[in-house]
């Protein structure tokens, strides 16, 4: 049984690890960092007792769980038996026979860290710009591991974090850096008592091949389950080197009828979150290199310097932690954004949503009154531009004014907007910002009056889009960009929120120094390198796409019958016989 991914590290690459730099970590570490014991807490452990007949997952539903003492000292049985990576073997021949060496080469200065990970390939892009911005290189991910030939016993018997573990351990030895490993499953609860079921439908589903088989699997059951029956998925993420260990475990509740495979990434998101949270603190992975903690704008189009953005990532954090769907498109986030407000948080989303459209040169913020001024000001401070709101009654300073109606969407009333004439003005290049994007008709009717001007609406920019009401679609005939920190999907999982993973935003210059960055390096910018490593090199990226399109060839064409076989064996099995 595999459960491969297509995706090769580039083997050739010099491995390196600088040792250790102790400027980042803290003055009163000890050389020897002591080992971490993590309790193994979950989002809704109150949600994890589906599996009664499973002593493993009534483990996990305990948040006080910790690891044995005897897992602290793992090597787990079996461990090195029963998984294998063929990129991280073909490195390890590659170190044995001398073809990688360890010599340090000029690292930049604020790379204190060489580390490998043992994660899908979005996550890994991730994880190196998180990471690169705390003095973390990210050199290889080794994301093929699979259970070895013959060890599906054993390799079923591990727990999760076992094999998160046993994965970034497998790395360490096997390349001498520090890393960090996901290993992720889903269960598809049984269905509530008395539902009527056939008997082998009692049990639920489970599989480890959330990746590959998650959808079909959910498809299938989808039709003879209840709306509230819960897909549960369930990451563990640990990280290894050769000292200390953390290990991590989150799950995420999806209602079956929301479900699908790509609900893994919030586990695996909140797990690597904790992750990161635990290992900035235990090695004191600062954020203090002055050349990355602004972004610079060199591209000449007059972008100025802005901050490192991390407000849409802060935000989806809260979000996940105290946001609440109240109904099926109303969101409560009365802790942080619209009643009790975090004014750090708007601080960096304003810093987000600002960066995010300052290519559209705009002159003046527009927004309603109140909540819309929480992300606008802090937006319009960074551009350095003036914010103007429109008032929900008049005041009775405005004598002249531009006025519109529109529908409320969350009353469901019809209001008022006002804006005095004294205050847009024709010309003006306007960028809307709001707390929210729903249905889209607030956001319409401040373009109404910005028309009425004759100013230009040149973007939208919103801290929470509810992808469900349609605002996008609804604005896209006005052709402008539309930006928003966080895209809520469809309610589901009791009342929790659960919004689209996407990769973090960079500035458009940032990108192309980034690639340019990464042309100069494979045209032989990497001078310390000799000419056998970069032909290597070379070879190697030919090899990673070949390998990606036959990971693609055979799953369409030479194995399908076979995967879909495997399938219908897993969604006949029983829960607990895994
Ligand atoms: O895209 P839409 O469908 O227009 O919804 C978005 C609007 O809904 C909310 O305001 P609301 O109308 O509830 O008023 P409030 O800010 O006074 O609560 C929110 O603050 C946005 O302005």
């Amino acid at each position: 049984m595999a459960f491969i991914t297509p995706f090769a590290p580039s083997l050739s690459r010099t491995p390196l690890r600088r040792p250790r730099s102790t400027a980042r970590r803290s003055p009163h570490a000890s050389p020897t960092l002591p080992r971490v014991r993590m309790a193994r807490t979950s989002i809704q452990p109150d949600e994890l007792d589906v599996a009664e007949d499973s002593p493993r997952d009534a483990a996990f539903s305990d948040p006080q769980h910790d690891l044995p003492d005897a897992d602290l000292e793992l090597e787990p049985p079996c461990v090195g038996d029963f998984l294998h990576s063929p990129c991280l073997q073909e490195y390890k021949e590659q170190r044995e026979a001398g073809l990688v060496s360890y010599s340090l080469y000029d690292l930049p200065d604020d790379i204190s860290d060489v580390w490998a990970l043992a994660v899908g390939p979005s996550k890994a892009t991730e994880l190196k710009n998180q990471y690169s911005r705390f003095g973390v290189l990210i050199e290889h991910n080794f994301a093929d591991f699979a259970s070895a030939e013959g060890c599906t016993d054993a390799f079923r018997n591990a727990t999760i974090d076992e094999i998160a573990f046993a994965k970034a351990k497998a790395v360490y030895d096997d390349t001498g850096m520090p890393a960090i490993a996901e290993f992720s499953d889903m269960t598809i609860e049984p269905p509530k008592s008395g539902s009527n079921i056939n008997k082998t439908m009692q049990q639920g589903y489970y599989t480890r091949l959330v990746d590959t088989e998650g959808d079909a699997m959910i498809d299938r059951v989808r039709p003879i389950s209840d709306a509230n029956r819960m897909a549960i998925f369930k990451s563990a993420v640990a990280y290894y080197d050769g000292e200390m260990h953390v290990v991590v475990q989150r799950a995420a509740s999806v209602a079956m009828a929301f479900a699908s495979a790509y609900h893994v990434t919030i586990a695996i998101a909140s797990a690597l979150d904790e992750l990161f949270k635990q290992l900035s603190r235990r090695l004191n992975l600062t954020f203090d290199s002055p050349e990355n903690s602004k972004w610079r704008a060199e591209d000449g189009e007059g972008q100025s310097e802005g901050k490192r953005l991390v407000g849409a990532t802060m935000l989806k954090e809260r979000l996940l932690r105290e946001g609440k769907m109240l109904s099926d498109n109303i969101i409560k986030v009365s802790s942080f954004v619209n009643h009790k407000v975090d004014t750090e948080l708007m601080e960096v989303c304003g810093e987000e949503l600002a960066e995010r459209l300052r290519h559209t040169m705009p002159n003046k913020i527009l927004t309603v009154e109140s909540t819309g001024l929480i992300a606008g000001l802090p937006t319009a401070r960074t551009l350095g531009i003036p914010l103007v709101f429109a008032r929900k009654s008049r005041p009775i300073t405005i004598s002249d004014s531009y006025q519109t109606t529109y529908r409320s969407a969350t009353k469901g009333t019809m209001n008022e907007l006002i804006v005095s004439c004294e205050y847009l003005e024709a010309g003006d290049r306007v960028l809307i910002i709001d707390d929210f994007l729903a249905g889209g008709s607030t956001a319409e009717a401040l373009f109404k009056l910005a028309k009425m001007a004759h100013a230009k609406v040149v973007g939208v920019g919103v801290l929470i889009e509810k992808m469900m009401d349609g605002g996008r679609a609804f604005l896209s005939g006005y052709d402008v960009p539309v930006e928003s920190l966080a895209k809520i999907l469809p309610a589901g999982d009791r009342g929790r929120i659960m919004f689209v993973e996407e990769e973090a935003w960079v500035p458009p210059f940032v990108k192309k120094q980034r690639s340019e960055g990464e042309q100069e390096g494979e045209e032989g910018a990497g001078t310390e390198r000799s000419m056998a490593m970069l032909e290597e090199e070379d070879e190697d990226e030919e090899g990673e796409e070949g390998e990606e399109d036959v990971g693609v060839i055979r799953w369409e064409d030479e194995e399908e019958e076979g995967v879909l076989d495997e399938l219908e064996e897993n969604l006949i099995r029983e829960h607990g016989r895994r």
